[in-house]
């Protein structure tokens, strides 16, 4: 046995399922789950001192790639002033100066501890703030686990088989309406018929909880034009998107403005960060200064405001995202040339460093219907078979991809070559 897998039994008799978090144990792809032991730049190493190249980046959060020293010093250097008051410090005043400094149409920003946190709080605020109780989401599209948002829900709730969850109470998830990705008419026919009950919409601008799949044109635009018009709130759930796509997120890149925006992730550095924030007269509907409450022991902790503040400086060096964004394209147009050339059919999305492949005959894939029809079998294999060459993909095929600048030339072409590998094996064996 693997050291993983003997970790893996021992994690099974103490937590369920052996993991903190269900995307983390393989069910989408079968096998048991590799368990880490330290990470550096592009790599992972496993229990087993096995090294990866990874493009999962702990689900987004390390665009600088992992153990950044700069990020590490800013850590140990506020670990050691004390881990947490429970009472505030300026270190997050500097955060949220920097967010509402860098983030279109920012006026205020609250921190929270992870990106659940951020959404559900939103969605109350925006309740708080309309009167209202119905809210918009999309189908495949996930928020985190609060139980208004986990109804037809993507990532680690498709891989389970069940994106509705009991416990969600029904009178609850009654309020929740589910769309389809991408169907501005679906959106229009909603409002027309009762956009006056609506409290918000709640989106991802770039959906990577089913694969990669990128709004096409018009779509977020649509969102605004119907929130505008009922009086709803447009929340962007930039808790992936934030930081990784665009120093600006996905408003910045596709001229969309949100009334509160999530954040989470990158803004952490790694370390347990969420945020969300926005217009002014919503925000001063938040407690103290409003009737909206919200609260966190932890929230805004200074060990992670460190993190984060470090991440966000280093994002604003010249050309970062420039840089990321190319890495990024040799990566998918590599690996798209090698599906080609071994005659698998394939086509892939990217923004930015967010990338998606799809094992499949169509030539896009722009909604939750195309990306479930496509073929989970072979992405399995070939997640199984990149495994084995030392590239650590997604446990899932409903995931997005990340790059991080870490990564260099030499990585990018050896996960190519090992792609060509795998890809001839999965001809021989077709
Ligand atoms: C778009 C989006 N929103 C919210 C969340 C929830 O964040 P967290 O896992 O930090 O609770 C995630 C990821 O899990 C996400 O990808
Ligand atoms: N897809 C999720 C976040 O983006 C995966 C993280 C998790 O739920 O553990």
């Amino acid at each position: 046995m693997t050291k993983s897998e003997l970790l893996f039994d021992q994690a099974r008799k103490v937590i369920p399922g052996g993991v903190n978090s269900p995307v983390r144990a393989f069910r989408a792809v079968g096998g048991t789950p590799i368990f880490f032991e330290r990470a550096e730049g592009a790599y992972l190493f496993d229990a087993d001192d096995k090294r990866y190249v990874d493009y999962v980046q702990s689900w987004g959060p390390m665009v600088l790639g992992h153990a950044h020293p700069d990020v590490i010093d800013a850590v140990v250097e506020a670990a050691e002033q004390g881990l947490s008051f429970g009472a505030p410090t300026e270190s997050e005043t500097l955060l949220a100066e920097e967010l509402c400094r860098v983030w279109p149409n920012m006026d205020l920003v609250r921190f929270v501890n992870s990106g659940t946190e951020a959404t559900m709080s939103a969605i109350r605020l925006a309740r708080g703030f309309t009167g209202r109780d119905k809210i918009v989401k999309f189908e495949g599209c996930y928020h985190g686990h609060s139980d208004s948002l986990l109804v037809k829900a993507g990532s680690g709730a498709l891989t389970m088989g069940v994106p509705s969850s009991p416990g969600v109470p029904a009178a609850l998830a009654d309020h929740t309406i589910t769309l389809t990705y991408n169907d501005a008419d679906a959106v229009r026919q909603c409002f027309a018929e009762i956009g006056n009950e609506i409290a918000c919409i709640i989106v991802e601008p770039v959906a990577g909880n089913m694969n990669c799949v990128p709004p096409v044109p018009g779509f977020l635009e649509t969102l605004r034009e119907v929130c505008d018009e009922s009086g709803a709130l447009l929340i962007i759930d930039e808790v992936m998107t934030g930081f990784r796509i665009s120093l600006t997120g996905a408003q910045g890149h596709y001229g969309v403005r949100a009334d509160l925006t999530t954040l989470g992730k990158v803004i952490g550095g790694g370390m347990p960060v969420g945020a969300f924030g926005g217009r002014r007269d919503v925000m001063e509907y938040i407690a103290p200064l409003g009737p909206v409450y919200q609260a966190g022991t932890l929230s805004g902790n200074p060990v992670a405001m460190a993190a984060g503040l470090t991440t966000l400086e280093l994002v604003q060096e010249p050309d970062f995202y420039e840089l990321l964004n190319e890495k990024t394209e040799a990566l998918v147009d590599g690996i798209l040339a090698a599906a080609k050339e071994a005659g698998i059919p394939m086509t892939a999305n990217r923004v930015g460093s967010m990338f998606g492949f799809f094992f499949t005959d169509a030539e896009s894939v722009t909604n939750y219907q195309q990306v479930m029809a496509c073929d989970t079998e072979r992405f399995n294999t070939f997640f199984h078979g990149m495994l084995e060459e030392g590239v650590y993909l997604a446990p899932a095929s409903y995931e997005a991809g990340f790059m991080s600048v870490a990564h260099s030339k030499d990585d990018i072409d050896y996960t190519i070559s090992a792609a060509r590998r795998v890809f001839d094996r999965l001809k021989a064996s077709a």
